[in-house]
């Protein structure tokens, strides 16, 4: 299961409230009218259940005066079939009752991109060259020693858009997140090298955040007969410690670990109804996250950031046969710094945390890419720690690597490239999360059984028929003789 933000605290400080509902769906098919109750399947003290049924209590929350039944339900006829571009197989189904159960698919490994920005004025007036430059739509090769080449899943010049970057790189691990599958997209490379630009992006150029979150509500309108819930978080590691984004009074939040996978404990949930009502909480989360400037960047990211979306969807009525659910990590990472950063004070303070949990990560896809039996340091980093879930296999895992041709950065764009490298090959195996409950199941066997009855009827109807042949031969053979 994907980590970080999960089996936190919801919106509201009480977990118990009333709400109206204002489902954004045209055909909500909610009745519930009982109080609505946080029931995650993701919620840590509890046994793992489903929080979607139109017979169970269901949680709503409200925020910036926005009251909600948080389930949203899609209105068009279209097929929920997986058709993302990640793994050869569909992932497998989990089937439980009460408790989580992992199921291993196929193997598959983390998708790989590599985006390039264009140079920019500074490098322009230092004079720089281009020392690395993209061959085609897969490979990047150096320009001083054209041997020295690494391939990828995809590569995209410095003027390709982030449309074009989300469509390849982000879609995929959206689209399977929104069928039960967890994802991690994460932007990695060096301190201006175009991460938060990918990621975020800016009225302009929307990012992949923007746009994921654009395209979720967009699947749930062309998914006929489900009903959804869609929760997000926000968070920062800043310096090794964890802020909670969307409130401030979540400061040094601590990591637990259960059966499930690592968490963040007592982190705040945000039900979101809409595409504008999930931006609004990015934007409230942006502005108490750590930016300061270095001599490369004007608005460097001083902090990691981890955006949550939970999605939870069931089958309403009487197509409705258990509730999946997953995460979907959308994570801006700090840029590494080099030494000609030259920062001082706080801001290389905030580099030297930087750095070294980015050395971690280095080393964790290293330990990973070597295959399983070798000790993996996740615990060595907060960071790791969070992605300990995606990166050791549960679910897609996307990484955007951002990097400059720029020659005086040839170095720092290398130790990109051979990250980007190793994590090619880091197994995963995703698969889906589903909760089958009592009554889904009650119903499934109520399907086999009635399937059975007409398999028995009709086998008695053969032998009927077969009875009836014979005795008709035997008065035939009697009226002969
Ligand atoms: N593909 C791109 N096309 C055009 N401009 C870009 C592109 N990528 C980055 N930029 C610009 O380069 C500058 C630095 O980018 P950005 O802030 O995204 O870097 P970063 O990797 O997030 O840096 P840091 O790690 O310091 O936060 C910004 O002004 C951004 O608009």
């Amino acid at each position: 299961m994907a980590a970080s933000s999960s089996r936190g605290k919801h919106n509201s400080h009480s977990h118990y409230r009333k709400t109206s509902s204002s489902s954004i769906s045209s055909s909500s098919s909610l009745t519930n009218s009982q109080p609505l109750r946080s029931s995650s399947p993701l919620t840590n003290s509890q046994p793992l259940r489903p929080s979607l049924s139109t017979t169970m209590s269901l949680y709503g929350g409200s925020s910036n005066g926005i009251s909600s039944r948080s389930v949203i339900t899609s209105r068009n006829e279209s097929d929920l079939g997986y058709s993302g571009g990640f793994g050869n197989n569909i992932p497998l189904e989990e089937e439980l009752i009460g408790d989580n159960v992992e199921t291993s698919g196929s193997a598959d490994s983390i998708s790989v991109t590599v985006r390039f920005r264009p140079m920019n004025d500074r490098e322009y007036d230092r004079g720089d060259d281009i020392s690395w430059y993209w061959d085609g739509d897969k490979i990047v090769r150096n320009e001083y020693n054209p041997a020295t080449a690494y391939a990828f899943d995809r590569v995209f010049g410095d003027d390709a858009s982030t449309q074009e970057v989300y469509e390849v790189a982000a879609r995929p691990v959206i689209k399977a997140a929104m069928e039960g599958v967890n994802g991690t997209v994460f932007a990695y490379g060096v301190t201006s090298s175009g991460k938060t630009h990918t990621m975020h992006g800016d009225q302009n150029c929307p990012g992949i955040i923007p746009l994921a979150i654009k395209d979720v509500f967009s699947m749930i309108q062309d998914t006929p007969g489900r009903e959804f819930l869609l929760r997000v978080s926000y968070l920062e590691i800043y310096n090794e410690v964890i802020n909670d984004l969307l409130d401030p009074t979540g400061q040094n939040l601590r990591i637990r670990e259960d059966a499930q996978g690592t968490y963040v404990e007592g982190i705040k949930e945000e039900v979101v109804l809409s595409p504008g009502h999930a931006l609004s909480f990015i934007a409230a989360g942006e502005e108490h996250r750590h930016v300061g400037s270095n001599n490369f960047n004007l608005f460097s990211s001083r902090s990691h950031t981890i955006f949550t979306l939970m999605v939870e969807s069931s089958a309403h009525g009487d197509e409705y046969d258990g509730v999946i659910f997953s995460q979907l990590n959308l994570i801006d990472l700090a840029g590494s710094e080099s030494s000609k950063t030259e920062t001082i004070g706080l801001r290389r303070k905030e580099g030297s945390y930087i750095n070294k949990s980015l050395l971690t990560l280095g080393t964790v896809i290293g330990k990973l890419s070597e295959g399983k039996s070798v000790h993996v340091p996740y615990r060595d980093s907060k960071l790791t720690r969070l992605l300990q879930s995606s990166l050791s296999g549960h679910g897609h895992v996307s990484l955007i690597c951002t990097v400059t041709p720029a020659s005086s950065s040839m170095e720092e764009t290398h130790n990109t490239l051979k990250f980007a490298s190793r994590a090619k090959h880091v197994e995963i195996f995703a698969s889906r999360n589903k909760i089958i409950d009592e009554k889904s199941l009650i119903k499934k066997y109520q399907k086999e059984i009635s399937s059975l009855k007409q398999e028995l009827d009709q086998l008695k109807r053969g032998m009927l028929a077969g009875v009836n042949q014979e005795e008709l031969m035997t008065l035939k053979q009697k009226v002969l003789f």
